[in-house]
């Protein structure tokens, strides 16, 4: 499965401002091709905002997003997807009708070339590439953990395992970076482990990047490369986990907020 590397994705100086508030101030970090990048800071610092632009959901004040050549800042959210930026986001849009299966391969979509007409006329060439991807969406629920649930009503899941099926529907994508918006939030320590095992496996298995945005601190210091530490929309820290979890402006910054790291299992020095 594995692929060519994916290009670095460099953010610099990225300013958001909403009204009079500066949600991010000046952010510059790169996300190394490969790598697991973790984006973490107290409550409001800015992380989502950040995702938010990466994926076209929010305009950036000033600053610029590059994948590789691609200037991405400035375009609309399908484009980004079509350059091979996949994103999950913090609230489940899961139709009660779907099933697992579905969900799956509407992440499909964009590297669907059967056109219209064709599928409607149920051509051989779109019942082929149907198959094909029926197959890949088989194959990338078994790495997630998701095949014995493909048939079932993915609204009717459990929340972690719908959380799961966000993270599969992004995998079916074939993002080149997969941005991450706390994927173990709300979920019991079992499942926290679970998701963070297919985080894992699909960076190594996939070489892709990851952007990941999560509180759990156990999660982030296990799996990620580098972390940037967001603060009040300043970039306070960045560097690898150990570095970063001792530095004193990111202690300080998360004593002094009540959005401390939240995780049962999160290593004591960045728990204060
Ligand atoms: N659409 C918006 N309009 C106005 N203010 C916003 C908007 N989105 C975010 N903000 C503000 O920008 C700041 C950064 O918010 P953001 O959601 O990015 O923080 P965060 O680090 O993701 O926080 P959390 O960990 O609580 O999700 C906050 O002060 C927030 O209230």
């Amino acid at each position: 499965m594995t692929r060519e590397a994916p290009p670095p994705l460099a953010v610099r100086g990225l300013t958001v401002r909403f009204a009079g508030l500066l949600a991010l101030d000046d952010v510059s970090f790169t996300v190394e091709p490969g790598s697991l990048h973790a984006l973490i800071g107290p409550n409001g610092a800015g992380k989502s905002t950040t995702l938010n632009v990466l994926s076209g959901v929010y305009r950036a004040t000033s600053g610029s997003v590059r994948l590789g050549d691609a200037e991405v800042t400035g375009l609309r959210p399908h484009q980004i997807a079509g350059l091979g930026m996949a994103r999950t986001f913090q609230n489940l849009a899961i139709s009660p009708f779907a099933t697992v299966e579905d969900a799956l391969l509407l992440g499909r979509h964009r590297l669907t070339r059967t056109g219209f007409v064709a599928a409607g006329l149920r051509l051989p060439s779109a019942a082929r590439e149907a198959a094909r991807h029926r197959e890949r969406v088989r194959e990338i629920a078994a790495f997630t953990g998701l095949e014995p649930y493909l048939g079932q009503p993915a609204a009717a899941l459990p929340y972690g395992l719908r959380k799961l099926v966000e993270l599969g529907r992004a995998v079916c994508m074939e993002p080149r970076v997969l941005l991450l918006d706390e994927p173990v939030a709300g979920m019991t320590s079992d499942e926290r482990r679970r998701t963070a095992s297919v985080i894992a496996g699909v960076r190594e298995s996939l070489g892709i990047s990851v952007v990941l945005v999560e509180h759990d601190m156990g999660v982030v210091m296990r799996l990620a490369d580098t972390v940037t530490v967001l603060d009040f929309g300043r970039c306070i820290a960045d560097g690898p986990p150990a570095s970063v979890q001792n530095d004193p402006e990111v202690i300080r910054a998360y004593l002094g907020s009540s959005g401390a790291p939240e995780s049962p299992d999160s290593p004591k020095e960045v728990r204060p």
